[in-house]
């Protein structure tokens, strides 16, 4: 029954070429035109919720090294950018020196809009010479600290720099400016007939600068691949206002050190990104998504092996939940529902296909389907009849991290693991935390990411000592990254080590010395701070 259900329901129909129905994480400064803008009324309730600093930030000083501002800087910085473009107004600070969680709240007393390279390049002289700290923001919607202040940083958000500046058809390269929102990136290259190798959650607040430092996934890394491959070039100005121009747009380009890896992924403690130029694929014509639920977390690996070699080049996303993900979305998103009747399966998955020949990619993935069914990796499915309904089974899987800021405290972390093992660890800490949290496993189980989240009512240092370092040894055990696509930001600062070796975390400190000799940039986060020492 189920079966013959599940494959009446499994009719095909491609949602082509039109771009799926987007959900931005609800941020104030996405606003396209105006940078930074919020309403004083929105933010009592919202701060009131800033409850939590990780365990990290009480351990640091302030570095005494640093100068405090005073007027005569903010004077400087008037002359450089005009008096618009120096913001010290509370609710916008208020904003800006908190993170997208609420757990990490900064004290900054500035904000600063550059409008051009030069101005940065400009401001961050100064700011070298005066050994002002800075920290580089974007969207800022990260998860791990990285992005706001931990104690009087200069804001230096570059949303302002929100420029296309060029996109040549042939090569698909598009080169822009660092404040462009992905959003508006992913508009302006659908009209072109292109996608962007790049979609995440937060596409409608946070900006290419930012994903390019944080080396952001997301979900199309299974068929594009990371930054790292992806980004041709990049023009970045140093701690000491040095404009890199590393903005080719040559796939090919042996000559010396590729340095612009060293800014993909690096947070800003390195440099702040002005400009990028990124390769971005042709938007192909049909496009197909399937939700489906799996008894077990065997059948969902067993699922991707086959969706690996069965549906092969037109394999576009793979993404797991566990019920307890689902559950959180159901609860507490609003008009979020099951797309498949009730039952209790134990994993959902969704797969998604996007190619250029209608006809053959609907037959390829309705076998795949039915195949699988066959073979008792799928309990039961749908598949999407149009966009709408695409963008409700996205809003699912997209919509996870925002349902478990609504259920209370988060613990949050960003794991690459052995597919075969990874959900090991969510049952390992369910039977530690026992009915004192809730555990929630998903992510991208098509590049063996795994989001594994505690939520409980509220933080509690028990329950963080439960389960810390414990996912640092287990993940460090299987030779798994503690940080798979979030970075390491102020919250994994010192936790490096489980994923890096001592010489290497040696070598990236002399780095940081040798590019940010006064450790102005981004300070606190990345490295552990006692390995950077300054005089
Ligand atoms: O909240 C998380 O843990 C993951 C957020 C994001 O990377 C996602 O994949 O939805
Ligand atoms: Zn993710």
């Amino acid at each position: 029954m189920q079966k013959w259900r599940a494959t009446r329901r499994l009719l095909l129909n491609s949602y082509s070429s039109k771009s799926r129905f987007d959900h931005p994480r609800s941020n104030p400064i996405s606003d396209h035109s105006t940078t930074i803008s919020r309403s004083s009324s929105g933010f009592e309730s919202w701060t009131s919720r800033i409850h939590y600093r990780h365990l990290a930030t009480a351990t640091i000083q302030r570095n005494p090294a640093f100068s405090t501002l005073n007027s005569d800087d903010i004077n400087h910085f008037k002359g450089i950018l005009g008096d618009k473009n120096v913001i010290e107004d509370e609710d916008t600070l208020l904003f800006a020196n908190t993170d997208w969680m609420r757990k990490y709240k900064g004290s900054s007393k500035l904000l600063l809009q550059p409008r051009t390279t030069q101005e940065v390049s400009e401001v961050l002289k100064y700011c070298n010479s005066r050994r002002l700290a800075v920290v580089p923001q974007g969207g800022n919607t990260g998860l791990v600290g990285g992005s706001v202040p931990v104690f009087d940083e200069v804001i230096i958000n570059v949303g302002s720099m929100k420029q296309v500046i060029s996109f040549d058809k042939v090569s698909g390269v598009l080169v822009c400016e660092a404040g462009c929102i992905l959003e508006n990136l992913v508009c302006f290259l659908d009209n072109q007939g292109f996608i962007m190798p790049l979609d995440l959650g937060a596409k409608g607040s946070c900006q290419i600068g930012g994903n390019v430092s944080t080396n952001a996934g997301g979900l199309r890394l299974v068929r594009y691949g990371s930054l790292h491959g992806t980004v041709l070039g990049i023009e970045a100005v140093l701690a000491n206002g040095d404009v890199l121009d590393m903005l080719g747009t040559l796939r090919k380009d042996n000559t010396g050190y590729d340095l612009k890896h060293l800014f993909i992924g690096s947070e800003g403690s390195l440099g702040i990104v002005t400009k990028v130029s990124i390769l971005t694929p042709p938007k192909l014509s049909s496009v197909n998504l399937a939700f489906l639920a799996c008894k077990d977390y065997s059948s969902c690996q067993k699922l991707l092996f086959e969706a690996k070699r069965r549906l092969g080049e037109i394999l576009s996303a793979f993404e797991f939940l566990d019920n307890e993900s689902l559950n959180l979305a159901l609860n507490h998103l609003e008009g979020v529902r099951n797309p498949l009747p009730p039952a209790m399966h134990n994993f959902y998955v969704l797969i998604e296909t996007t190619g250029s020949d209608e006809s053959y990619d609907k037959e390829k993935l309705e076998a795949f389907l039915l195949r699988s069914m066959e073979d008792g990796l799928i309990s039961d499915g749908v598949i999407a009849q149009d966009i709408n309904q695409a963008s409700s089974f996205w809003r699912i899987r997209e919509g996870v991290p925002e349902a478990l800021m609504k259920a209370g405290a988060v613990y949050k972390y960003d794991l690459s693991l052995p597919v075969e093992t990874m959900y090991n660890l969510v049952e390992e800490m369910r039977t530690i935390l026992g009915n004192s949290a809730k555990v929630i496993g998903y992510g991208h189980l098509g590049d063996g990411n795994l989001h594994l989240n505690i939520s409980t009512p509220q933080y509690d240092d028990v329950i963080l000592a439960q389960i810390e370092p414990f996912v640092y040894e287990w993940t460090s055990k299987q030779r798994g990254s503690i940080s798979a696509e979030h970075g390491l930001g102020l919250m994994k600062a010192n936790k490096i080590f489980y994923s890096k070796s001592h010489e290497t975390v040696q070598l990236m400190a002399s780095i940081k010395k040798l590019m940010d000799p006064n450790g102005i940039l981004n300070p606190y986060k990345v490295l552990p701070y006692s390995i950077v020492s300054y005089s």
